[in-house]
C-alpha cells in the first residue's frame, strides 16, 4: 500500500471537491490519500512521506492562486524526480491552473507524471456523475502507476 497526497487550494469548495474526488479514486486501488489543504504545510519536510502527489488548484485571473505559486516553491526543496504525479483544477471558461501546475511538476520537478494530463472540469460539471467519475479516473491512474 502507497501513500498519496492530494494537496488543494480552494476559494468556494469546488476544487476541494475534486481533490476528495481524486482521493476517492486513488483509496478504490487500495493506496491511502491525504487530503490537505496546500496553506497546512509551512516546512517542505512536512511534504517527504508521500509516494505520489496531485496538486490542484482553481483558476482565477487566468492563473493559478497565489497560494500554490508559494506552494511550488515550498515543493521545489524536496527531491520529487521520479516520483507520480497529477495536477488539477476547477475553472469557468479558461482553466489554466491544472496545466501550470501539471508542468511545473513536470520540468522542474522532473516527477513521473500521470499520462492523462492535467484534469480541468468546469465547476458546473464537478458534482455530476461524470465529472465525479472523472476525478476518481484521475486518482485510479495515478494510484495505477504505483507498486502495491
Ligand atoms: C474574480 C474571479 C476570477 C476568475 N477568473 C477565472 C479565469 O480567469 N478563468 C476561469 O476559467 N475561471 C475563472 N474564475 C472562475 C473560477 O475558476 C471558478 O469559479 C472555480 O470553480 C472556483 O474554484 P474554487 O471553488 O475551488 O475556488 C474566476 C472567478 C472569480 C470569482
Amino acid at each position: 500500500m502507497k501513500k498519496v497526497l492530494v494537496a488543494y487550494a480552494s476559494r468556494t469548495g469546488k476544487t476541494q471537491k475534486m481533490a476528495e474526488f481524486i482521493a476517492e479514486g486513488v483509496r478504490m486501488l487500495g493506496h491511502t490519500a491525504d487530503v490537505k489543504k496546500i496553506s497546512e504545510f509551512k516546512k517542505p519536510e512536512e511534504l517527504n512521506q508521500y509516494d505520489a502527489y496531485v496538486f490542484g488548484c482553481p483558476t482565477y485571473h487566468r492563473d493559478m492562486t497565489a497560494g500554490m505559486k508559494t506552494f511550488l516553491f515550498l515543493a521545489e526543496n524536496l527531491n520529487l524526480t521520479g516520483k507520480m504525479g497529477g495536477a488539477f483544477g476547477s475553472y469557468t471558461h479558461s482553466g489554466e491552473s491544472a496545466p501550470m501546475i501539471y508542468d511545473t511538476m513536470e520540468f522542474v520537478y522532473k516527477m513521473d507524471m500521470t499520462d492523462l494530463g492535467a484534469l480541468s472540469l468546469k465547476e458546473a460539471a464537478i458534482e455530476t456523475s461524470d465529472g465525479m467519475k472523472a476525478c476518481q479516473d484521475y486518482g485510479k491512474a495515478v494510484g495505477s502507476k504505483l507498486p502495491s
